[in-house]
């Protein structure tokens, strides 16, 4: 069934590209973490996204539940593990690791999760998960099989495969704080390969002229993290980038 969130996102692609800010419930108070999220609000994102490779369930919940007392934009948990499942949160992506190597992370890790998903109440959002070198912490520690950067057609037939089997959402992703983005030819081949599939890029975007670049080439939704922890003025620099593909 499709949620609430999944509908505002779609609602919202109608007329223009979607960003959406990952906040690191690792890297910094929960009372800080609601002070970056105000900040990203007003430079213009879309949602909160929190997640990390390495975090624990406590401090996602702790943050998602004082985001949720002081915003109003939907807040997606985007799980390293199990563990990361909060019920202050409106939202998951609940996400297969396409080419991870070990099945934990393809489909272990989303049964065993599925039972606090269901308890908490929040709404799934089905997606498929493929990591592109270099890949990052997440691509160590899910095990995955890297997709090569020049081989855009690996992750195009991943797509397609991850569309027939009924999920909506595809995530490209280059790793949290990469010093490369995603290549746009690789986008715009998974972006040709399916039909209605809401295409998502993160890793390594820190510019207007990368995230513009990325989104010219068929990404739907804009994802970064890095940046808001790397700069002083994250409203500026996150308005910067929603100002970038909202030209798209
Ligand atoms: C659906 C449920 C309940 C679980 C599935 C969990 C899966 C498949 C996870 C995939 C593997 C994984 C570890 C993903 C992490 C994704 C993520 C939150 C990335 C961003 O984190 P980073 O910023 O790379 O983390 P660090 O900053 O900790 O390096
Ligand atoms: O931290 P950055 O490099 O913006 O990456 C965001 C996201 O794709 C990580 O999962
Ligand atoms: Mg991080």
């Amino acid at each position: 069934m499709i949620g609430i969130v999944e509908n505002q996102i779609k609602d919202i692609l109608k007329n223009r590209k979607v960003h959406l800010t990952l906040i690191d419930p690792d890297e910094q108070s929960a009372e800080d973490a609601v002070k970056i999220a105000k900040e990203a609000i007003k430079g213009g994102t879309d949602g909160i996204m929190l997640g990390g490779s390495t975090v624990d369930g406590e401090q996602v919940d702790k943050t998602a539940k004082a985001l949720s007392e002081s915003i109003e934009l939907p807040i997606i948990i985007f799980p390293g593990n199990t563990s990361n499942v909060s019920h202050y949160a409106d939202a998951i992506f609940f996400m297969s690791f396409l080419n991870s190597n070990n099945p934990y992370w393809i489909m272990e890790a989303q049964a065993l999760g599925s039972i606090s998903v269901k308890k908490a109440g929040i709404e799934a959002i089905p997606m498929g998960y493929m990591v592109v070198e270099p890949g990052g912490t997440v691509g160590w520690i899910g095990d995955a099989k890297l997709v090569p950067r020049n081989k855009p057609k690996i992750p195009a037939a991943y797509a397609m495969s991850a569309e027939y089997l009924g999920m909506r959402f595809f995530y490209l992703e280059a790793g949290s704080g990469a010093d490369k983005n995603i290549p746009p030819e690789m986008i715009a081949y998974s972006k040709k390969a399916t039909t209605d599939m809401i295409l998502v890029v993160g890793g390594g975007i820190r510019t207007g002229e990368t995230a513009y670049e990325v989104a010219k080439a068929g990404a739907d939704v804009i994802v970064t993290g890095t940046v808001v922890e790397e700069t002083e003025d994250v409203e500026a620099k996150i308005s910067e980038i929603v100002n970038a593909i909202r030209k798209v």
